[in-house]
């Protein structure tokens, strides 16, 4: 097996996003794993890329070596190459430029010349338009760069995040065709999809993931005529494609949804509070607090009355004059979150000794010790990559994305 993922769990502070997710492609495979939005998909992809912002337990192997915790520029440089949502092309490159930049390893700078003849070959367009500003290309010819300069890495594996986002369906077929093509040289392809139809349609086996876990996994063929699958992924009754969203509508129960695919004992409203357990209540507070909230707010608040039973509410004040924290609702949800990262801190939620391996330098609560002083802020990210490139003075310039 190529590609061995066992049992990997991936939390961000207090909010687990995955759990004893375990997952194979083999050469030549394409594996597809479909779920709602929050199912944990990004964080999968982005954990076996040793991207993931969030603590990370469990084992991936690419060709039985060990890869887990692994530096992600050295996974590349094993094997695996990641295109990410949104691409992340450098618009202000060529996209001859841009599919350099995916050689940047030693092995793959071996093999630049043989690798982007494959790429052009696959994508002929690419070659006709390689001295094209990359912001000027179509929506689907970005992500034909995207994906060709995660080629020139030179990968035996192929992950992607959504790839078919924003192309219209005529450019998502020609997608899907040349994900095909491109396992047919012998690549394994680990997709994510909100399009199951045509994923699924392109794909040898398919996982669904609800709620970070993995509820269920068949051939790409068995899925596609799965009842639930169906339900839930292909439009069928009282199914949705994007059930959940984490933004806007976060709040929003998706009560028309089947329960296979909805994420059980969740909701966006939990999910956003979720993320910023992390964050100390005191720089909270103050946030808020400096911050008068608009109407359309309010009623968002007053939905998620049902996961966070509130105390009576009195009459709103004035909208003009309102602020967060006076609110009944708002002191109830940061008393929860305060006393949950207490509990977390002192160790009994299991959170810090249960991942071990990826927690860099956070210090560790002693056990029985409960800090009288508010938590401080965790922030799990990383440094976004940088591109300079030299003027005609030789001064350097930042490339923009
Ligand atoms: N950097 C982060 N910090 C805190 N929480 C996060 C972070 N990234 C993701 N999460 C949370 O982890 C859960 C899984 O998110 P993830 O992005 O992996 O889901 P997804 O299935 O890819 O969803 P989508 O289809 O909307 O991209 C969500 O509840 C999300 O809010």
């Amino acid at each position: 097996m190529m590609l061995d993922i066992r049992n990997l769990a991936a939390a961000y502070g207090m909010h687990r996003a995955l759990a004893g997710v375990s997952i194979t492609v083999a050469k030549g495979e394409i594996v597809v794993i479909l779920g709602a939005n929050g199912a944990g998909k990004s964080t999968l992809l982005r954990a076996v890329a040793g991207m993931c912002e969030g603590q990370v337990q469990g084992d991936v192997y690419l060709d039985s070596t060990p890869i887990t915790g692994v530096a992600p520029d050295l996974i590349v440089e094993q094997g695996i190459a990641f295109v990410p949502e949104g691409r992340g092309i450098f618009g202000e490159m060529t996209v001859a430029e841009n599919l350099a930049l995916g050689a940047y390893s030693k092995h793959a700078r071996a093999r630049q010349a043989e690798n982007l003849a494959r790429v052009y070959e696959l994508f002929p367009k690419l070659r006709e338009r390689r001295s094209q500003m990359a912001r000027t290309m179509s929506g689907g010819e970005q992500q034909m760069v995207a994906i060709g300069r995660a080629m020139m890495a030179d990968p035996k594996i192929l992950m992607l995040d959504e790839p078919s986002l924003g192309l219209s369906p005529l450019l998502c077929k020609e997608l899907f065709q040349n994900l095909a093509k491109i396992s047919k040289t012998g690549l394994g392809v680990l997709l994510v999809e909100q399009n199951a139809k045509q994923s699924l349609a392109i794909a040898d086996r398919g996982y669904l993931l609800e709620n970070g876990e993995i509820t269920g996994q068949d051939d790409a063929k068995a899925l596609l005529t799965n009842p639930a699958v169906q339900a839930a992924y292909l439009g069928g009754a009282g199914g949705s494609r994007k059930p959940a969203s984490r933004t806007g509508s976060d709040t929003a129960p998706a009560a028309t949804t089947k329960s296979f695919v909805q994420p059980r004992g969740s909701s966006g409203a939990k999910a956003s509070t979720d993320r910023l357990a992390g964050e100390a209540i005191s720089a909270l507070v103050a946030r808020a607090s400096s911050t008068p909230r608009p109407a359309a707010q309010v009623q968002q608040v007053k939905q998620t009355k049902p996961i966070h039973p509130a105390p009576s509410i009195s009459p709103r004040p004035d909208p003009a004059h309102y602020r967060v924290s006076d609110d009944p609702e708002i002191k109830h949800l940061l008393d929860t979150m305060e006393s949950a990262a207490k509990s977390a801190r002192s160790g009994s939620s299991g959170i810090s000794s249960g991942y071990p391996k990826h927690t860099g330098n956070r210090p560790q609560a002693h056990p029985n010790h409960v800090s009288e002083t508010l938590p401080e802020i965790e922030i799990y990210r990383k440094n976004p990559l940088e591109i300079y490139r030299r003027d005609e003075f030789g001064n350097l310039v930042k490339v923009e994305k």
